[in-house]
């Protein structure tokens, strides 16, 4: 189940707003331009494909979202509990940072928390299997895929060197909700 959690960036404590429902959580985000949308399932994707074969699976809407909106660059990213460097990719996406371009994710498997630092606002979402994000360029986010992270996601770039982030050295992730709490 997807959740928004709306907040005040100076009350971490006390959530505004959760939303559970996908047709309260869209138009939500819509309003500060974010989109979240549902994609069904493309060929079924056996635990540990490649990142070629999870490309494969979903071509149409990978072809689609790049043609419609001049996307120039796909890459799967899988972190898993067994994964070597699990520990320092989650302290580098807890970094609040930002993309020239929008970061645009589809969760093929598994679940994580996007935070978005928008005017003074956040708005975290739970993201889970079948969501796709398209959060605006520029936007202040950060990124927890907790201690036992589990997904797989398809990250399309408007960049063709692909991630890309500026940092803006604010520890603000250390006083909000993770994705285990
Ligand atoms: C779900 S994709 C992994 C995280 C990422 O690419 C990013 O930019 C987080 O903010
Ligand atoms: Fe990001
Ligand atoms: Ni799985």
């Amino acid at each position: 189940m997807s959740v928004l959690s709306v907040y005040h960036e100076s009350r971490p404590d006390q959530p505004l707003k959760v939303l559970t429902h996908l047709e309260d959580i869209a138009p939500t985000l819509a309003q500060v331009g974010v989109q979240l949308e549902r994609w069904e399932a493309g060929a079924p994707v056996a635990a540990g494909a490649s990142q070629e074969e999870v490309i494969a699976a979903y071509r149409p809407q990978i072809d689609r979202l790049m043609s419609e909106r001049g996307y120039l660059a796909v890459d799967v990213i899988s972190v898993t509990r067994d994964h070597p460097q699990k520990e320092e990719l989650r302290a580098k996406f807890l970094d609040e940072h930002r993309h020239a371009e929008d970061e645009v994710r589809f969760f093929v498997a598994g679940r994580a928390l996007f935070s978005l630092h928008i005017d003074d606002m956040v708005y975290s979402v739970l993201c889970e299997k079948n969501d796709l994000i398209t959060v605006p360029g520029g936007t202040r986010h950060w990124f927890d895929m907790g201690e036992e992270p589990h997904f797989v996601a398809i990250r399309l770039f408007g960049n063709p060197d692909g991630w890309v982030a500026e940092f803006t050295g604010e520890r603000i992730a250390d006083q909000f909700p993770r994705l285990d709490d």
